[in-house]
């Protein structure tokens, strides 16, 4: 038996991992569950983002690696077969929503197909039928932004790019976010002459920006033309190609890609029937992860937060959820340090305190810059450009760490345990790592 007589305890709009990590462990402690999802199941990241992305990267950072020990024991570069490595990407994703799907069910959540809609505090509607719930989540993630522009139907986006089964031979990336600049390297490094337009003169905004700036000098020399402070202001079928008309001219090619951004998903669900509050930022809720509605939570990409809309920060909330409606907390939601990576070819990544404002805070924290071509263990890799830079409070606590290079996303992750446990100078021996590794060079850093 539910509380009140609701059908389910909680009811989840969406089946993202802003929905499904919490979900599974809360039904294994016993709550009914249900969760509605209008499309595959398991949401953004498992089809049509994080892990469709990163299969297509794979052979990528392969052929970065053996670019970088020709001569050095490999003789012969290699190429990136387009069909080939999208159906590599397909054997690896088109599994997962089945599984998801199964993992609910296995514990007991009802699944249910089709698009849901608000109607009360306690109540969705999903094609006619009515679902009631003593708690709902909303994860109903977010969209593809579409340019203003006229002939903005000519261009794609992100899901189109996964799904490509023909090279372009030239391609158009409108944009210089983390999709921009991902996408771009993965059509370069295929052969694919790409030319990205940046709105400003920066890319990857919330990166430090030395370090973007070598990213994007690494991408010409892979090829990709970059075209800054431009706006493109319409496209326009010519022949067989695609000119997109900017206030710097024209620029043709086979294929545009529209990378400028997500939305939430906050219309068309019943936000404004049961008066949940939100804007163009998403979700309003409170530290509790709760909406304007009492009986109403919401996680993930939906949500209007500060901290960065990823994957893990949406299983934390999601987790943090399940916490709450299980009694084991009453606490606010306290996000730990949250880690990020632009996975290119090098990667940059980061976590913690920025450079910028340890340097601008001189008074606060130090700051190591180390250049990693003369760690001998990043030399075996041939790792040339990589710099990693650690920041310390000045009791020498780790609490920052930015890197480009190869392995930086590998780097960064051995590092967040120092600074999320607040690991002590002294204490930081007590680790043995595994040697030789990525972890065991980077701990001479911190
Ligand atoms: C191309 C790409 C690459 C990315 N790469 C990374 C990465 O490398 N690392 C990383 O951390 N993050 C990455 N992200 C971001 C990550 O995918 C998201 O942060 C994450 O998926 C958010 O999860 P969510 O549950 O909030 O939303 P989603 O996963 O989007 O799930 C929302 C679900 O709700 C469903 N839905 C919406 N409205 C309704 C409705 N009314 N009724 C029923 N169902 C509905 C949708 O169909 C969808 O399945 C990437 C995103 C993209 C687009
Ligand atoms: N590695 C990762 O963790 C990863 C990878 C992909 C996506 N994501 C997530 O997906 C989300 C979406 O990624 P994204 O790259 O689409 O968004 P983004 O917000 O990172 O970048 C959007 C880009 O579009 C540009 N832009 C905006 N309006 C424009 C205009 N009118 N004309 C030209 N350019 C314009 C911006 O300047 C910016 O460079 C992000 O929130 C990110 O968190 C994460």
């Amino acid at each position: 038996m539910t509380e009140n007589n609701y059908q389910f305890d909680v009811l989840y709009l969406g089946s993202g991992h802003g929905a499904f990590n919490g979900a599974i462990p809360l039904a294994m402690k016993g709550k009914k569950l249900g969760v509605i999802e209008a499309g595959k199941v398991g949401g953004t990241c498992p089809n049509r983002g994080c892990n469709a992305k990163i299969s297509l990267d794979m052979p990528v950072k392969v052929k970065q690696e053996v670019d970088a020990m020709q001569g050095r024991g490999l003789d012969g570069t290699t190429t990136i077969n387009w069909k080939q490595n999208v159906q590599h990407e397909k054997e690896v994703i088109n599994s997962l929503p089945g599984a998801i799907e199964e993992s609910m069910t296995s514990v007991g959540i009802d699944v249910i197909h089709g698009y849901g809609k608000l109607v009360d505090g306690h109540t969705i509607d999903v094609d006619g039928n009515q679902y009631t719930a003593n708690k709902i989540v909303i994860a109903t993630g977010a969209h593809y932004n579409q340019l203003d522009i006229p002939g903005i139907e000519l261009a794609h986006n992100g899901t189109a790019f996964l799904n490509l089964e023909d090279q372009p031979q030239k391609m158009t990336i409108i944009g210089g976010g983390y999709i921009a600049i991902e996408f771009a390297t993965i059509a370069a490094y295929a052969g694919t002459e790409v030319t990205l337009l940046l709105h400003h003169d920066k890319a990857l905004r919330k990166f430090y920006q030395p370090f973007v700036e070598e990213l994007l000098t690494d991408l010409e020399k892979h090829g990709v033309k970059i075209i800054k402070n431009v706006t493109p202001e319409s496209i326009e079928h010519v022949n067989d190609a695609y000119v997109v008309k900017t206030n710097q001219g024209d620029v043709t090619s086979n294929w545009v890609l529209d990378a400028t951004g997500r939305n939430p998903n906050v219309e068309n669900i019943g936000l404004n029937t049961v008066g949940v509050e939100y804007d163009k930022n998403g979700i309003k809720v409170n530290d509790h992860l709760q909406t304007s509605v009492d009986s109403i939570y919401a996680t993930g990409d939906v949500v209007d937060k500060s901290v960065g809309k990823l994957t893990p920060t949406a299983i934390f909330e999601s987790s943090y959820l399940t916490k709450l409606f299980s009694g084991a907390t009453t606490e606010p939601i306290d996000y730990p340090a949250v880690p990020s990576a632009v996975f290119t070819s090098p990667r940059i990544a980061q976590v913690g305190v920025s450079v910028d404002e340890a340097k601008a805070n001189p008074d606060k924290y130090d700051v190591k810059e180390a250049n990693l071509a003369s760690d001998w263990f990043r030399f075996a890799m041939r790792e040339n450009k990589g710099k990693t830079i650690t920041i310390f409070d000045k009791k020498g606590y780790l609490v920052g760490m930015t890197e480009i290079s190869s392995e930086a996303d590998n780097s960064i992750a051995s590092a967040l345990p120092f600074i999320e446990y607040q690991i002590s100078p002294e204490k930081m021996n007590d680790f043995i790592t595994l040697f030789p590794t990525v972890a065991s060079e980077t701990k001479h850093h911190l």
